[in-house]
């Protein structure tokens, strides 16, 4: 007997999450080719950024000074305007969209790295994120796991570092706890990979990943 064709996942969220350097965006781009090679459309895009608007806030936030409290609030001025004008547009079209972070960011870099507010947090995801159909949330994160010291190491010969990149390897320890929270408080939500692999073994637990989901 033959197995059954492969459905992709239309009008599904789908986003990429990890420590800066663990490799999200390399696979996101693979992930995207293959979909788009069956025919589906496959809306990339990022946090912060994604809009017009959102990209100029994203700038800020990655360049300029700031307190937390600034920084969380444009960040999640951000994401509603990414949300409105851009995700759930593509999600009503019955396209895929694959982010490139989104709100487990939040929680990981503001909330565990940064030691802000996780209830202010909550309170900023319920009124960005409320639509009709409840809170919008990715149906799949993808979190890539990483050693901190392995991803600086990866990151040093890349690129000149922003606001988020130049901090210490214990920042980058907290983050990675408050995506590890993040996970075992909604597995049902996570899959984590093992990104300390090579790019070839990431692609193939990737590919066994969307291979369960009949993807
Ligand atoms: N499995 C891997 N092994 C070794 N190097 C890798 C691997 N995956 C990605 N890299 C390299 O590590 C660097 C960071 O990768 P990439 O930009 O995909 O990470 P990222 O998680 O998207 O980072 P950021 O969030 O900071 O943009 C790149 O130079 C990339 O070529
Ligand atoms: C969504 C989001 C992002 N950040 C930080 C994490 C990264 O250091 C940068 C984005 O850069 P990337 O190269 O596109 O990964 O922004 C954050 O602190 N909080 C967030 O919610």
């Amino acid at each position: 007997m033959s197995a059954a064709p492969l459905a992709p996942p239309s009008g599904r969220f789908i986003s990429f999450e990890g420590i800066d350097g663990a490799g999200k965006s390399s696979h996101l781009d693979a992930v995207a080719e293959r979909w788009q090679r069956r025919g589906l459309e496959v809306v990339r895009t990022r946090e912060p950024g994604g809009t017009p608007l959102a990209e100029t806030l994203r700038d800020l936030v990655l360049h300029q000074g700031m307190d937390a409290l600034t920084e969380a609030l444009l960040i999640f001025a951000a994401r509603r305007n990414h949300l409105q004008q851009c995700i759930a547009p593509a999600l009503e079209r019955g396209a895929v969209v694959l982010c490139d972070r989104f709100t487990d960011a939040t929680f990981a870099y503001q909330g565990a790295g940064r030691g802000f507010d996780l209830a202010v947090l909550t309170t900023l995801e319920s009124w960005v994120q409320r639509g009709p159909g409840g809170l919008r949330q990715p149906d799949l994160t993808l979190w890539f796991d990483l050693d901190p010291a392995v991803a600086a190491q990866r990151l040093v010969a890349a690129r000149t570092p922003d606001r988020f990149e130049r901090q210490d390897e214990a920042f980058f320890h907290r983050v990675r706890d408050g995506y590890r929270a993040r996970f075992e408080a909604q597995p049902e939500r996570f899959v984590r990979i093992d990104a300390s692999q090579s790019r070839d073994q990431v692609a193939v637990q990737i590919a066994a990943m969307l291979a369960e989901r009949g993807w």
